[in-house]
């Protein structure tokens, strides 16, 4: 059967790379977090002296872009990629509170983006792609065949990444995890390059009152109904 391009954009911690990661699997399609991306690129940045206190070196930055090489590999016990940086793989660290606090500043820089995107456009270039993100169906793959933007509220987005973390193990707060999302959701929006938005031609999905195998299975039929199209 003929390989399509699959976007899954939306709001923070709404269960885009859950859905994905699942489709992909389910179909043989690559799966990639582009948020992942982003988040490597500010443990970089911390791990690097780029920031000092919330400042950013940007031309710092700038300059060492070339030389921060992200990739992935599939971790069976978990059955979706783990992010490695320069080598190393950075899979918890990337995902920590502090790291979540960083992202969209570092988000919003158009090289960084600039880098990301083609990176991410390499990496579709065969189609077979599941991709999550923010800007995917509007930047990265405008042709996609499929676009998805998913939504909840931000109570229940702040629930569900509470709870992830607290099965990690992870310190953090409710009220601080809600505030972090609303703080992102802001940023990406409001960014002038690439914001969070619905591609026109996306079809949008408020999850917040559906369960993991639920979003499943409506991203599974509007994958068939694509592919019988
Ligand atoms: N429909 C759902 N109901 C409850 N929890 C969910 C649902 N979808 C995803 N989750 C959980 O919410 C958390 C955030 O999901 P994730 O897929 O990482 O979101 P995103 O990629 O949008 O940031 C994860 O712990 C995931 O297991
Ligand atoms: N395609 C993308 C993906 C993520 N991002 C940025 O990266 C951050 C982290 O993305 P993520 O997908 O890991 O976020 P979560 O919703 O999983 O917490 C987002 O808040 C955005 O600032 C982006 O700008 N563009």
């Amino acid at each position: 059967m003929k390989k399509i391009t699959i976007a899954i954009d939306g709001f923070s911690s709404c269960g885009k790379s859950t859905m994905a990661k699942d489709l992909a699997r389910e179909i043989g399609y690559i799966y990639i977090d582009s948020g992942a991306m982003y988040r490597a690129v500010t443990l970089y940045s911390i791990e690097n002296g780029i920031f000092t206190g919330n400042d950013i070196d940007t031309e710092k930055l700038k300059k060492q872009i070339k030389d921060i090489h992200i990739s992935f590999q599939l971790n069976p016990e978990t059955g979706r990629p783990d992010t490695y940086l320069n080598g190393a793989n950075v899979e918890k660290k990337i995902r920590t509170m502090e790291v979540s606090s960083r992202v969209s500043p570092i988000a919003a820089l158009d090289f960084v983006r600039e880098a990301m995107v083609a990176r991410q456009q390499a990496m579709g270039k065969a189609k077979g792609i599941v991709m999550d993100g923010r800007d995917i169906g509007t930047t990265v793959f405008p042709d996609a065949e499929l676009k998805i933007f998913v939504t909840a509220s931000p109570e229940i987005r702040a629930q569900r990444r509470y709870d992830e973390l607290k099965a990690k193990g992870e310190e953090a707060g409710f009220d601080e995890i809600l505030e972090n999302v609303r703080q992102r959701d802001y940023i990406d929006q409001n960014r002038e390059v690439s914001p969070l938005r619905k591609a026109d031609d996306a079809l949008l999905l408020d999850n917040s009152h559906m369960t993991i195998s639920q979003q499943k299975e409506w991203l599974a039929e509007q994958f068939d109904k694509v592919c019988k199209s």
